[in-house]
């Protein structure tokens, strides 16, 4: 029996970068939370195959090692001695390359997926601290939920959802590189977002302070590169969107918009002149991923 699991994209509410560390990653601080954007992931066994397989329709989806769902399989594969083979295949709906963090949730599902699959009893805890040595944002994929994240990405520390709202996504036809973006990050011009009063924000469920809340450091760098984003930000506020940011490190701009007629108003306004816009809802705890 094969095993089918939701994937969803995350957004960063709110991104900020405190310092360059030694090993030469950036030390975060972020609130990050899921929404209802989802790869869907099948898990089929290969039984008496000793291999992984990557099945994908899309053509920017590698389908071997550099596939990050390939790399959550083998490290399980290695780590607990599995001789079984396995089939993954991946039904893409997040745009990739888009800071939504496709590859990591698709990496955190078969986590998850093969712990299952493969009777590994292993814990959210311990799969997100596998999921680390992937990708910084492989450990928040695990969790899932709303969550603020610290070290590279990696120490999660989960948190109540905000309030129901829709999200309105737009992503220009471009990828970005997130190591370019670090790189090209000045740290002593930027301004710092205020990641607390998000946190305290989302605690009181004060819907009108996350709006005001939110920030994004690496904005700045990849705003600078492709004005197209910033055009896409410039839009979404004109059309009336409650907060308008890019996510992670770009290129795709999400809004907040709490009534249904003004989304529809933003999301008619956007499709204009943006092949992908996305309307979805912020996923709270309760959601199941499977
Ligand atoms: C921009 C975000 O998506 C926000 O959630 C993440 O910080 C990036 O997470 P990710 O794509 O999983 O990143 P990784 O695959 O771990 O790293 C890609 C590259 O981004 C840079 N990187 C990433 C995370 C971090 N805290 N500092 C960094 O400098 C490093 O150059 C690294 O080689
Ligand atoms: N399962 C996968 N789905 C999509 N891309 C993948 C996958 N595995 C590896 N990749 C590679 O990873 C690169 C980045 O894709 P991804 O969609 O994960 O970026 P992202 O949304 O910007 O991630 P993040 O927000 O974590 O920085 C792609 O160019 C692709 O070659």
């Amino acid at each position: 029996m094969g095993l089918s699991i939701k994937a969803p994209a995350k957004i960063n509410l709110s991104l900020d970068v405190l310092y360059k560390r030694p090993d030469g990653y950036h030390e975060v601080k972020m609130v990050m939370t899921t929404i209802d954007l989802a790869d869907r992931i099948e898990l089929i066994p290969l039984p008496g195959e000793d291999v992984i397989r990557i099945v994908s329709q899309n053509r920017f989806v590698p389908d071997d090692c550099r596939n990050l769902a390939y790399q959550a399989a083998k490290l399980l594969k290695e780590t607990f001695s599995i001789r079984e083979g396995v089939a993954i295949s991946i039904t893409k709906h997040i745009p990739v390359a888009a800071g939504l963090a496709g590859g990591s949730s698709d990496a955190a599902a078969t986590l998850r997926g093969l712990n299952k699959l493969w009777r590994l009893g292993l814990t959210t805890r311990e799969l997100a601290e596998l999921g680390a040595t992937i990708g910084s944002d492989v450990a928040f994929c695990v969790y899932g939920g709303t969550a603020v994240a610290t070290g590279r990405g990696e120490i999660i520390t989960p948190i109540p959802s905000p309030p129901p709202c829709w999200v309105v996504l737009a992503k220009p036809p471009i990828g970005v590189s997130t190591a370019e973006v670090y790189r090209n990050l000045e740290l002593e011009h930027v301004v710092h977002p205020d990641v607390d009063a998000m946190v305290e924000a989302i605690k009181r469920q004060d819907y009108a302070a996350i709006c005001r809340s939110v920030g994004n450091v690496l904005e700045e760098v990849t705003l600078k590169k492709y004005p197209e984003v910033a055009h896409i930000k410039e839009q979404m506020k004109r059309f009336g969107a409650d907060a308008v940011l890019m996510s992670g490190s770009g290129p795709t701009v999400f809004g907040l918009i709490e009534h249904d007629s003004r989304m529809q108003r933003v999301y008619n306004a956007l499709r204009g002149f943006c092949d992908q816009v996305f309307a979805v809802r912020l996923l709270g705890e309760r959601h199941s991923l499977d």
